[in-house]
Parts: structure tokens; sequence; C-alpha cells
């Protein structure tokens, strides 16, 4: 049956529904079935199953309900591009507050129709929120900001925070794990749990949270500097994150604002994120997002893309997300992915198919993460702009030759020298730790800074 009588509404102009305020508007890259409809009446098939309809009329709608439907405005077959306004009446709102959920979002922008017989493939490519529903969303309670404070840095332009990530990811106990934690902070800034890092039998998390915190502790008086640790409170059951995040903060006591949570937002949902968000509105919201390249990666033509998992994590009030290394480390991106990070941090933003307003909602962090050192952080930072960001090297801080401490120098040198505006060589002639990273990363060294052996004299 063909639906785009009802469903399609071609004459609708973009700015128009904009000013208008009245809809969420969804790009999709989308392919109709062979064998079944053509581009239109498979996306107003798209539009129905995504909002009031179904494959066929129902004796049951009335004038109000056509009122509600969600619209194809635009297609582009050759572009496999649809883009479908939604009324914001049909998004689901809480009972206790009336505020807006993401579950919600999804279930009708991406759910149902992920699945039809007709659709060959459909993914999100970007989408706009307008203020009437943006304002409804919890976003972020804190952020990189609220960590400056507790290192004392400048509130506004206080730089990367150094960070890693505890290696190896499982199989250390609880002092060993400890002393790693340990040792970094003697160079660095910021620690978090790797994301399946919780409370595994080999390493108790009411052990080795206690081990934490007194390191944290002897760090701190050791080296005369506050330091961050962010604790992975993710699980199926709220009520356990809670008793983690609690606990927690009670072991920590007197440095409970130097614990961050973190949550695995893609796998455990924004349940798991909301959970954490209004539970423990005073801890920053660490979201990793494991797990999202089976649908944001380039070569999934379903789900949605990482603009639209930034975009949500903001809304949901992530403190911060992995934003990925841009093509800079190892996980999947390009140069290009700098967008991102613009889209978290900024008032205003250009996506790939809509020009987002925040309306004073607060900024996302990004965080840097995924095979990086202090060799690959200059380029990263010369490509983004800036260096506000949390930065976390696993490898790049536990495989410098020389250790952990090192390590975490060797990072902090990188920072201080793109913030100096030094090339990265000359500052590493008089910083041993730097010099290490070029002898331990060398073949990071041959690539990015060809020459550098001769020049630091090795
Ligand atoms: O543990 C790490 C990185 O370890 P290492 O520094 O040793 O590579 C993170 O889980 C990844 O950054 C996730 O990827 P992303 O940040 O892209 O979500
Ligand atoms: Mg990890």
């Amino acid at each position: 049956m063909d639906q785009s009588s009802r469903y399609a509404r071609l004459d609708l102009n973009e700015g128009d529904l904009i000013r208008g305020g009245r809809h969420v508007l969804c790009a999709y890259l989308m392919k109709p079935r062979e064998g079944f409809g053509d581009y239109l009446s498979t996306a107003a098939h798209f539009a129905a199953e995504s909002s009031t309809g179904t494959n066929v009329e129902v004796s049951t709608t009335d004038d109000f309900t056509r009122g509600v439907d969600a619209l194809v405005y635009e297609i582009d077959e050759a572009k496999e591009l649809m883009k479908i306004a939604y009324p914001i009446e049909l998004f689901d709102r809480n009972i206790k507050d009336g505020r807006a959920m993401i579950a919600s979002f999804l279930t009708l922008t991406i759910g149902n129709n992920q699945g039809m017989g007709d659709v060959e493939y459909a993914k999100m490519l970007d989408f706009y929120m307008p203020p009437a529903l943006l304002n409804l969303f919890d976003g972020p309670a804190m952020n990189i900001r609220d960590m400056w404070k507790v290192l004392g840095r400048d509130v506004d332009n206080g730089g990367m925070v150094v960070g890693t990530i505890i290696k190896p990811k499982l199989g250390l106990r609880p002092q060993p794990f400890a002393d790693a934690c340990h040792q970094f902070w003697l160079g660095g800034d910021f620690i978090k749990n790797d994301e399946p890092q919780g409370n595994q039998v080999f390493c108790p998390l009411k052990e080795v949270i206690p081990a934490v915190a007194d390191a944290m502790r002897r760090a701190q008086d050791e080296t005369g500097e506050a330091k961050l640790f962010s604790a992975n409170i993710t699980a199926d059951d709220p009520f356990e994150m809670i008793a983690r995040g609690e606990y927690i903060l009670e072991q920590f006591g007197e440095n409970a604002s130097h614990v961050a949570f973190l949550v695995d937002g893609y796998v455990a949902g924004p349940s798991a994120v909301t959970t954490c968000r209004r539970y423990f509105p005073n801890q920053f919201l660490h979201y990793h997002r494991a797990g999202h390249g089976a649908v944001t990666s380039p070569q999934a033509k379903r789900g949605y893309n990482t603009l639209v998992h930034m975009k949500m994590s903001r809304l949901q009030g992530a403190s911060g997300i992995h934003t990925g290394t841009m093509g800079f480390g190892k996980m999947e991106g390009a140069p290009e992915d700098k967008l991102l990070a613009h889209m978290l941090e900024n008032e205003e933003s250009e996506g790939l198919f809509y020009h987002q307003k925040w309306y004073g909602m607060m900024p996302t962090t990004p965080i840097i993460s995924g095979g990086m050192n202090a060799l690959r952080l200059p380029g990263f930072f010369d490509n983004l702009g800036h260096c506000n960001v949390i930065q976390t090297s696993g490898g790049g801080a536990f495989g410098h030759k020389d250790g952990p401490v090192a390590g975490a120098l060797s990072l902090r040198q990188a920072r201080d020298a793109w913030m100096a505006g030094i090339d990265l060589v000359d500052y590493a002639k008089d910083h041993a730790e730097l010099r290490g990273a070029f002898q331990t990363f060398h073949w990071d060294a041959d690539k990015l800074f060809p020459g550098w052996r001769q020049r630091l004299g090795l």
C-alpha cells in the first residue's frame, strides 16, 4: 500500500519547519529493498512505522492522529537520502517531571524502522532538536571546567587533562592496580577504569577502591597536586550502580569531588546514563561508548553515526564522552571528525545536515582516547584547534620504556610544548621523558618527525 499521500509532504520547507519549532528533523541514509515499493512510498512507510501508522490504514485513526504523523519532507534517491519531520508531541515524557527521554527518541526515530522488510538499510546521519524539546532534556550537570577547578587551573582555558586507562585491561589484582594508579599520578592528572573493569572476583570493588583512594591520597601528598579518578559504576541494575557510586564516594571521602563516574552508555543504555546523571549530579559523568562501532562505523549501514551518538550524549547529560581520535590514534576515524567535538563543545554548531543551537545547555567535554601517545598529540591538537580535552593514553603511558611516571610526564610535556608553540623534537632535547617517548614509540616518530634521531643526537 502506497502511504505517500498521508506520510509525505515534499512541499514542506526545512527552514519553515525549523522556524516553526514544532518538529524534530532527522536525515537518513535509506535504501528500499528491491522488489518492494519505490523510493517515496518506502520512505512514507518508514515514516508511518516510525510514528502513527503501520502497513495498513486502521479504523481507529482520527483527525487528531493525522496531526501528529511523521512526514517525509525531502528525498534524494540518487544519494539514498531521506529527511523526516517528527512532531514533538510524538515523544514520550516522564510522568514525574514532564522531562524528555532518549529512549523514546530512539524507539521512534531508529526503532522498528530498523527491521522493516521493504527497507534494505537505513541509518540516521543527523538530527535537529528544536528548543521546545531540547530544553526538556537534562543536559550535563558538570564538565571539564569542574575538573579544572579541582586541579586549580584556569576555568576557561585550563588545557588538556593528562590521563590514562589502567592497563592491562583486566587481570590486575587490587594492590597491583592501585600501585599502577599511584605511579601514573606521580606524573599525570586523571585515571579511568578501563570500561570492563568493575567487580571481578579477582579484583573485588570493595578491595580495590579503598586501595585506589589511598593511592590518590599518597600521590596528592607527594606531588602537592590534586588527582582525579573515573570509576566504572556500569551495571544492568540501576540500584547496583547507585550502590557502587555511594560506596566509592564514601571511600574517597574528602576527595569525593575528585571522582568521576564512568558509564558504558552504549551497552547499558540511556537508563544507565540517566541513573548516574540524576542520582549523582555532583560527579563528572564519563560516558564510555564501547560497542558503538556496531552501529556508528561507516561500514554499518544501519543504526546511527557518531554525530547522532554525540548529540544524544549531550542531551542525556554526559559530562564527557569519547569522541575518537580523529584518525590520529588506533580507532576508526578521520580529521573531519573534529565536527563531533565542536558539536559537543559549542553553543551552536554545524552538523552534517543541520545547524544545531544548544540554548545554553552545558557543553560536553570530548575525551580523546585510543592508541594515543605523546608524539601523536601535537598533530591532533593542530587539527582540533585547541587542547581543552581529557586525553587518556593507556598504552601511551604504561608502554613507555621508562614506566608509567615517565609515560605520564611525556604526555604532560607534549601538552606543554603544544601550548607554548614549541616543536616537539626541540622540546624533547631537554625533557628526558619526552625524549624517551620518541625512543619508545619510534615507529610513530619515524612517520611524524622524520630526522628526529639526528636532531636528538641519537
Ligand atoms: O582503553 C581505551 C584506550 O586504550 P589505549 O590508550 O591503550 O589505546 C579506550 O577504551 C578506547 O579509547 C576506546 O575507544 P574510543 O575512545 O574511540 O571510544
Ligand atoms: Mg578501554
